[in-house]
């Protein structure tokens, strides 16, 4: 196949403008919708809901394709803590309030007890999708993202792709669960007589996974609540805006805690507390507000005009911003790489499981150090140096000289099992870049070994046969392709960041021996 003519390339930017401006004012309608609601980016919203917007005081709708796409940029200069949008209880979409306007809906779920609050929100969800225009949320739900690339949406391709254990096992365990979910509520989306495309498991994983990553927290549903335009902030881990200002920000989970929604919706206790700014004695990024009956969000730190807002969703990992929300972060300061530990690393101690890690600059954590500097010991000394170890001090030189070579030597074993290496999954994410810019997916000739081999297999799994095609349109294939290209360099992504940090371990380690080696006089 050869590539667009310049007359074909000139009709692809004709129909793209005409797209956009479709777009736009479609955007335009849904804000005014939004101010309807009482939606408002004005700490004094007009009286009347005729406001042609929500927006346009303080926020203004813009793309951001580095950091979330989709997101809302300052119109003026904003000051850390200041209110920039509110919601009253009537805008947000949770359960109660989709079934208290439908008698169908409400009478069919009352035979379902055991579904939790987020299978019965993604129900909730959908029978407003199968209303169409009939729909009050109709403005609402068309700028939803078509698709999403959360981890329980991953094929066995892209899954695979992730290679390291954990990160497989967690995502078949996610897959496994939507699926097991899906099952439960087939027989009341059957009841429900929704379309047949909305009762399939396609349907179910695009409605769970908005609830995932879309709904904030509302005290009253621990599935949470839809929050027309509140949903449209991108993330930054916690803790980055506190390098630009002066008072350390505290870790508010705004969006839906993810530990509250497992099992039967039972609440994180740390859901009650209210994480207070030290200044102004008032919620950071937001909540719900009682007094208010409203969604009240605040600015987090100082923003500059036409500079992204920001949210901080809560605290994750990579993979757990896989899991939840489908993308991963450069340079996350919550990155935790788990190796696996043998049996008598974990018995010497009592760290909890999840503590004991790589930091994203290489370092094994307070509790990983402290446990191996304990299991470094020999037995029948363990429990006089016990109490040193816990509280983060050195116990010898030779004891941390062990410790580190342990932590080289099984980070070099750990890379060496995986079936790329670093440069391998560069030169990947290269041809995958480049497929995704040319719109045309071509096997480049100059990829190392392994990476030629696992981007024949993407083709082969695609079915498009790897050994004689040379170039195949983007644009003529069907979505199915396009999105597994994204999902597939999400996983070489994350994988990649996995093994940069075990490399950064190995560097760490080798300074630190370097530094307790005898000729530098530190080992006694
Ligand atoms: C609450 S929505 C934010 C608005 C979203 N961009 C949109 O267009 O509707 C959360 C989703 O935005 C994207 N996102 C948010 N923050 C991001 C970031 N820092 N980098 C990449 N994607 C991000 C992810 O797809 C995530 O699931």
């Amino acid at each position: 196949m050869s590539l667009p003519s310049p007359l074909n390339q000139r009709t692809i930017v004709e129909q793209h403008r005409a797209m956009e401006e479709q777009q736009q004012a479609s955007f335009t309608s849904f804000l005014k919708w939004a101010a309807q609601l009482g939606i408002s980016d004005s700490p004094h919203p007009p009286v009347s809901s005729s406001s042609s917007s929500c927006l346009g005081h303080t926020l203004t709708v813009a793309n951001f394709p580095e950091a979330g796409g989709r997101g809302l940029a300052a119109v003026r200069e904003l000051r850390k803590g200041e209110l920039i949008l509110t919601a009253p209880k009537s805008a947000l979409m949770t359960s109660q309030s989709v079934i208290d306007k439908d008698h169908v809906l409400a009478r069919a779920i009352k035979s379902y007890h055991s579904l939790s609050p987020t299978q019965v929100l993604a129900v909730c969800l959908l029978v407003e999708v199968n209303k169409g225009r009939r729909s009050s949320w109709y403005p609402y739900l068309t700028k939803l993202p078509r698709s999403y690339d959360i981890l329980a949406s991953f094929g066995p391709f892209e899954t695979k792709a992730l290679q390291v254990d954990d990160a497989i096992w967690l995502t078949e365990k996610v897959i496994s669960k939507a699926v097991s979910d899906w099952r439960e509520v087939a027989a009341l989306l059957e009841q429900l007589k929704l379309k047949p495309q909305l009762v399939n498991l396609k349907a179910w994983l695009w409605a769970s996974a908005t609830i995932s990553s879309r709904t904030l927290h509302v005290p009253w549903d621990s599935a949470g609540c839809l929050c027309p335009v509140g949903d449209l902030f991108n993330y930054a881990a916690p803790g980055e805006e506190s390098a630009a200002t002066e008072v350390s920000v505290s870790d508010y989970s705004l969006l839906q805690v993810r530990a509250s929604r497992d099992g039967n919706g039972t609440e994180d206790p740390l859901l009650g507390d209210e994480h207070i700014d030290a200044c102004s004695g008032r919620l950071i990024d937001g909540g719900y507000e009682e007094d208010k009956a409203a969604y009240c969000l605040y600015a987090k730190k100082n923003y500059k005009i036409f500079e992204q807002v920001l949210l901080s969703y809560g605290t994750y990992t990579n993979l757990d911003l896989l899991e939840h929300y489908g993308f991963l972060l450069n340079g996350n300061p919550n990155e935790k790489v788990f190796i696996p530990l043998e049996h008598d690393i974990y018995a010497c101690h009592s760290w909890p499981a999840d503590s004991l890690y790589i930091q994203h600059d290489g370092k094994p954590s307070f509790a990983l150090l402290s446990a191996l500097r304990l299991w470094a010991t020999p037995q029948n000394q363990r429990k006089s140096v016990g109490y040193i170890a816990l509280s983060g001090s050195q116990l010898s030189p030779e004891n941390d000289t062990i410790v580190m070579k342990w932590l080289l030597s099984n980070c070099r074993a750990i890379l060496k099992s995986l079936p790329s290496t670093v440069e391998d999954d560069l030169s990947l994410l290269e041809a995958i870049g480049k497929a995704q810019l040319l719109q045309s997916i071509e096997m480049p000739n100059n990829l190392p070994c392994a990476a030629a081999i696992e981007f024949c297999k993407f083709l082969e799994s695609m079915d498009l046969c790897c050994g004689g095609i040379e170039v195949v349109l983007l644009s003529a294939l069907p979505s199915k392709v396009k999105k597994s290209i994204d999902r597939w360099e999400l996983a070489v992504q994350w994988r990649l960041k996995y093994k940069k940090t075990l490399v950064s371990c190995i560097s760490f380690c080798s300074r630190t021996i370097e530094i307790l080696s005898p000729e530098n006089g530190l080992s006694r």
